[in-house]
């Protein structure tokens, strides 16, 4: 840890690019003020456990731990290019292929976790400061800390505690404080690709809080401009951000019609006519 560079700080504490065994790994600290508290600490050590076991090409690989005296480090694979939050600010919106192409990245991670055996797993804070980019280009989630086991027998059967999550992602039944299941993630998955069309949230001037309170009480939902978004994608945008969670596609549904508009788009940039997203 002596060589830290510090690249990130998020709610629980500081990340650093650090060598390990040779290797540039990202370190995750945990502030001393949360992981000092035994009951805390436990938490994080059984996700952090939950994790170690996952294996998937969209979801950032955790390494191990290190612990160190009042302080709780944890290592992952190191991302060089960053969040997909840092991306959209650096470079603005995606072209659609771009957009569909990490679309499907995040929506395979998130399917894998939503189809772990015995028990799912919900992450409940997916937003575009928890999906990394490797330096091929490809997505991958991260960020399980919040993640707990779903109870499988009964989608609903889990009430929140707290108020997990970005607000501008989260979901009107997480918000309302209502029991909720999986398909919470897929709400905030629609909101990050809103977010790749367009290049940031539609409403970035107005409070987080504000535009959650909006979604959850008023059935407010960004607009989709028909310049900008394929047909097929507000199509499915809506679904996936529907008000009653039973309506909106698994994620399992939503690669599979992604792979198709892929497919189109490609199709048509291959002919030549693809001078616009409204080729679809
Ligand atoms: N494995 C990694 N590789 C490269 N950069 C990373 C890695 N993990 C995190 N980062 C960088 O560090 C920043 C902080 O990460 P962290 O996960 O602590 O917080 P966050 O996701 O931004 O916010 P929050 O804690 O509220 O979810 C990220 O935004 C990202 O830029």
């Amino acid at each position: 840890m002596k060589e830290a560079t510090l690249i990130g700080e998020g709610a629980y504490g500081e990340v650093y690019l650090v060598k390990w065994r040779g290797t540039e790994v990202a370190a995750k600290t945990i502030r001393a003020s949360i992981a000092s508290n035994p009951m805390v600490k436990n938490a994080f050590m059984k996700e952090l456990a939950l994790w170690k076991k996952l294996r998937h090409p969209n979801i950032v690989q955790f390494l191990g731990v290190l612990k160190q005296s009042d302080r709780l480090i944890f290592l992952t694979e190191y991302l060089r290019n960053g969040s997909l939050y840092d991306q959209l600010r650096k470079k603005g919106k995606l072209d659609p292929l771009t957009a569909v192409a990490y679309a499907l990245d995040i929506a395979r991670g998130m399917n894998y976790l939503h189809q772990l055996k015995p028990h799912s797993i919900i992450h409940r804070d997916l937003t575009p400061r928890n999906v990394l980019q490797d330096e091929a280009g490809h997505l991958k989630v991260t960020d399980f800390g919040l993640s707990k086991i779903a109870q499988q027998k009964d989608s609903y059967g889990y009430k929140m505690t707290g108020g997990t999550g970005s607000y501008r992602y989260m979901a009107p039944e997480v918000y309302r404080r209502e029991s909720y299941g999986k398909s919470v993630d897929v709400f905030s998955f629609a909101l990050i690709v809103h977010e790749m069309f367009l290049g940031g949230p539609s409403n970035r001037e107005e409070a987080a809080e504000k535009v959650a309170d909006k979604t959850a009480y008023e059935d407010y939902r960004p607009h989709l401009a028909s310049y900008i978004f394929p047909e097929q994608i507000k199509t499915l945008l809506r679904e996936c951000w529907h008000k009653n969670p039973d309506r909106r596609p698994s994620f399992q549904e939503i690669i599979d019609r992604l792979e198709k508009i892929h497919a189109t788009l490609q199709e048509k940039i291959v002919l030549g006519t693809c001078c616009s997203c409204m080729i679809l």
